[in-house]
């Protein structure tokens, strides 16, 4: 099939990229020239293992290529899938101003030709029916400007997208679900059938598991089931931090702890990581857009608004075990272990780190970084207020603290002898429970971690 992604971050690279794998004709725009420049030299503008060489083996295939010419893309397919991005605005609510002049644009090229447009970018409840509406509007525009009439046919379907970055290409080869809503069993045909390699596991590294779930729902509830999924999720991560918390004081352990309930299969033993809490591009700006929604129909979201307070004090819980250490932290140097907000990404967006910086630096401690992709990259991820090393040695050197904050498998192989050697005072704090507790003591560590005391 002929398929169009509009938008080339984390979701619509990735998404044009597996899609050409599975054998459809895929065109990538972005408005980015320099992005598109970059994805046409063979190389991937984001961090997200196995992307580049899929890339790059499905351009020598003739199957993917990038442009900057929307037209082009919405001519010379059947399929538009909207990817841009949707940040959060000041008040919380959703930013829709890119999915907006994309399907105005997208209103324009059309011609009489059928066409689904795909919602992939999360937007909020009811925008199934205003992306129809807008890009009608930007058709109706068109031909009032070129005075032509053209009678077009198109259909809006909602598939929102669950990867997770770091392993995105992975996830997208091996859904848990698809998730399909819309008003005409047309589109949502059509939508099967773009998807039934991947339904019938044709792609990925599990054969034998039945096929892939497809949920057909209407817009509204596909809509919603994507903030659902990313509320629940963070919701488990805030529950598991506010036990961790209890555990602090009550001198029980979370890992423990978690282990003993995940194993009730109605709980289950993911998403109960104890630590600095969530972040990412994803969970806080989808959780505040539905507290936000909520509130426009009059309702106050009690359980949503004490999953973002506890996260809020998560993020420093890290601040304040340095605090009960070293006392003063004004004139201390501390180290941060990691940086981007999950592990194999070089995303920094809603990072925990972002916050930990900034309380560090307000209460007078010098801050050094190492992350093994910021630190390689030389992009400054617009970090301020910390100095970034390019070794682990560097950066306990002087050091009267270490805090772990992003879990990155390097970090568990880590001499760490030799780093506590080149520290003030061999601190470490654990912000993700990741590291082994007796390895560290036995290096010459005192060590903290999340709910472990
Ligand atoms: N990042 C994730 O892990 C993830 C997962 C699931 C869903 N989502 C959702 O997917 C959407 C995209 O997220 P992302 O992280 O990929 O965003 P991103 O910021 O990484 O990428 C968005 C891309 O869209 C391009 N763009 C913006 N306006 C454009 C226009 N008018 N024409 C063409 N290109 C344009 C930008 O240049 C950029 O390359 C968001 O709604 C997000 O909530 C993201
Ligand atoms: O047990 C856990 C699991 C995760 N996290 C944190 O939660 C955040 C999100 O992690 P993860 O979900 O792995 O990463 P994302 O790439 O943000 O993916 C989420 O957000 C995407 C964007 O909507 C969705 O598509 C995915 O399904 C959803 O998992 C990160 O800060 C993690 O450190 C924890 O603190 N403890």
């Amino acid at each position: 099939m002929r398929v169009c992604v509009i938008g080339t971050g984390y979701v619509g690279l990735v998404t044009g990229v597996c899609l050409a794998h599975i054998g459809h004709q895929v065109i990538c725009v972005d408005n980015n020239e320099e992005k598109v420049k970059l994805m046409r030299a063979g190389q991937s503008p984001i961090y997200e293992p196995g992307l580049s060489e899929l890339m790059v083996a499905n351009m020598d295939s003739d199957r993917l290529l990038f442009t900057t010419d929307l037209g082009k893309g919405v001519r010379e397919s059947e399929i538009l899938f909207i990817a841009v991005g949707t940040p959060a605005l000041e008040d919380g609510s959703s930013d829709t101003r890119y999915v907006e002049a994309v399907a105005r644009s997208i209103g324009e090229h059309l011609d009489e030709k059928y066409r689904v447009i795909v919602n992939k970018s999360t937007v909020p409840i009811g925008s199934g029916d205003w992306v129809r509406m807008i890009v009608t509007e930007g058709n109706e525009a068109h031909q009032q400007q070129t005075g032509q009439a053209i009678a077009v046919n198109f259909d809006v379907v909602s598939n929102p997208e669950f990867l997770r970055e770091g392993s995105a290409v992975y996830d997208t080869f091996n859904p848990d679900r698809i998730v399909l809503g819309g008003n005409n069993p047309q589109a949502l045909a059509l939508m099967r059938e773009l998807y039934t390699p991947l339904i019938e596991r044709r792609v990925g590294e599990n054969p034998d598991l039945p096929p892939v779930p497809v949920v057909m729902t209407d817009l509204s509830s596909a809509e919603m089931i994507k903030y659902a999924a990313n509320a629940f999720l963070a919701t488990k991560i805030s529950f598991i931090n506010e036990v961790a918390n209890i555990c602090d004081r009550v001198g029980a352990d979370v890992s423990q702890v978690a282990q003993g309930i995940g194993l009730d299969s109605r709980i289950g033993s993911k998403f109960l990581n104890a630590g600095i809490g969530w972040g990412g591009s994803c969970f806080p700006k989808d959780v505040s857009a539905l507290i936000h929604t909520a509130k426009d129909y009059g309702y106050t979201t009690s359980i949503l608004n004490a999953v973002v307070e506890v996260n809020q004090v998560q993020r420093l819980i890290v601040v304040e075990k340095l605090q009960q250490e070293l006392k003063i932290l004004k004139g201390k140097v501390i180290g941060l272990l990691g940086l981007t907000f999950k592990p194999d990404t070089d995303d920094m967006r809603d990072a925990p780190a972002l916050n930990i910086i900034q309380q560090l630096n307000r209460l007078g401690a010098k801050v050094k970084a190492y992350d093994p992709i910021v630190s390689q990259s030389g992009v400054s991820h617009g970090l301020s207020g910390v100095q970034i090393e390019s070794t682990p040695a560097m950066l306990a050197d002087q050091c009267d603290a270490l805090i772990l904050v992003t879990e990155w498998q390097e970090f568990l192989k880590l001499d760490f002898p030799a780093l506590a050697s080149r520290m003030h005072q061999a601190v470490i704090i654990d912000g993700r429970n990741f590291l082994d507790k007796a390895k560290l003591q036995q290096s010459g560590f005192r060590y903290l971690g999340v709910g472990r005391s």
